[in-house]
């Protein structure tokens, strides 16, 4: 038997990073940035106004008040977007929109709010410093200064600030395109009637679902019964579309164990039981330098390999750190037990309070009780050298997307 480590080594040994791509800017949404973006121009790249009112000499309003307001012609209006260059004297006012460019000699902004919202002339009545109201060229991003750097996800802010750079097209690592083939002569459609001996295929909307949480886009492949030349076929078809491919079920010791059957000795995938439960039964390789992960087929087993092996796979494909899912430390509401010489997954309802976190096991930890799993948000850890762990212990618990 191998354990968790080695497996994991052997796996991120041997995933690729994928290649960068040129993508335009929306398409890159969730995608990893693979290069270093610098802003061409300062941010704002011109001083302007931070509001609806009126461009003044500071100097002019300083004695200003609701008793006794000054009193000031009005020029014009300079709306955001004008380009025409303006200016004011000692003396006058122009009345100005937030993100207009300030009108040269003007020092200061009067909020509409404070004044009469006068169009040929103004009453002002409050002062202003110098300054107030100006939202100064540079004071975001200086001009040349870097916004994002290689190894940053693309989310909401980051693709707005590349925007607000002027940046159309980016350089990213692609979103790993994974397909998942859950196997079984078993399985059939969510939707469809069941006849006796069959459930419904579970684990390849699981396997897709956590794969788009793991920033990958996830192609769910119709399931496929436990008929070698099918299944074989199936994976050869779909190695075309894929960065990697998951498939669930047949890597145990059955007579039926199909994909077992047909990827031993194809390319360089090797089957292995890793000393964990749930998922002891496993399998990677490449396949035409095709990374695939071959779970178990009991789906608790198959979710807690993926989380443990195939996530940080895809990180690493897409230039990350194949960081684990985060660790807490909590205290245990409740014994655990577990084999001597595995490293278990406990599944447990994780909770925070008064600056503690505990985690009780959820009820039903056997690898095909999905309900525990759905519950839970976490996995508490128990090491391969820890037998018992009892209620008060403190542990390591992953902590499930959420
Ligand atoms: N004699 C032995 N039997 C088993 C061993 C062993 O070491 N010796 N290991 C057990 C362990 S541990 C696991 S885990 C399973 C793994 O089995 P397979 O990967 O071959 O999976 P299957 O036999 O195809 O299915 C197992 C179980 O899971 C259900 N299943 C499969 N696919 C799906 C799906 N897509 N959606 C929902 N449920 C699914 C399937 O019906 C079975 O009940 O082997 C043990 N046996
Ligand atoms: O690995 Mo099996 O996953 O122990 O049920």
């Amino acid at each position: 038997m191998r354990t968790v480590d080695e497996h994991l080594a052997d796996i991120l040994g041997n995933v690729p990073v994928l290649p960068p791509l040129d993508l335009a800017l929306m398409e890159a949404e969730g995608a990893v940035l693979a290069e270093q973006v610098a802003a061409p121009v300062p941010l704002p790249p011109f001083d302007n106004s931070a509001m609806d009112g009126y461009a003044v000499v500071a100097s002019d309003v300083a004695t200003a008040s609701e008793a006794e307001p000054a009193v000031l012609p009005v020029i014009g209006d300079i709306a955001a977007g004008d380009s025409g260059v303006s200016a004011i004297r000692p003396g006058l006012a122009a009345r100005i929109m937030t993100g207009a460019p300030m009108p040269a000699g003007s020092d200061a902004v009067i909020p509409v709010e404070w004044t009469d919202g006068g169009t040929a002339s103004v009453r002002i009545s409050r002062s202003a410093p110098s300054g107030h109201y100006i939202r100064r060229a540079g004071e975001d991003v200086v001009g040349g200064q870097i916004v994002a750097g290689p190894g940053t996800r693309l989310r909401a802010a980051q693709i707005g600030m590349l925007a607000a750079v002027g940046r159309a097209r980016v350089l990213v690592r692609p979103k790993p395109r994974v397909v998942v083939l859950s196997t079984g002569s078993e399985l059939r459609e969510p939707g469809t009637a069941l006849a006796p001996g069959q459930i419904w295929d579970s684990n390849s909307f699981m396997l897709t679902a956590a794969v788009i949480e793991a920033g990958g886009v996830g192609y769910r492949q119709t399931m496929v019964e436990d008929d070698p030349r099918k299944v074989l076929e199936t994976l050869e078809d779909q190695l075309m579309r894929a960065d990697a491919l998951i498939t669930s079920g047949g890597v145990s010791m059955g007579a039926r164990d199909v994909v077992k059957e047909v990827l031993t000795g194809v390319g360089t995938v090797q089957f292995s039981k890793v000393a964990m439960r749930p998922g002891k039964p496993q399998g990677f390789g490449l396949l035409e330098g095709t990374p695939i992960f071959t779970l178990p087929g009991n789906p608790v087993s198959a979710y807690v390999s993926f989380q443990v092996f195939v996530r940080p796979a895809l990180l690493a494909m897409q230039g990350l750190p194949p960081a684990a899912l985060p660790v807490v430390t909590a205290v245990l509401a409740a014994d655990v037990t577990s084999g001597a010489g595995v490293r278990q997954f406990v599944r447990g309802k994780l909770s925070f309070s008064q600056g503690t976190y505990t985690v009780a096991p959820a009820e039903g930890q056997g690898s095909h009780q999905l309900a525990a799993l759905a519950s839970a948000n976490g996995l508490i850890i128990v090491p391969e050298d820890v037998e018992t762990l009892p209620a008060g212990s403190q542990v390591e618990v992953l902590s499930l997307p959420s």
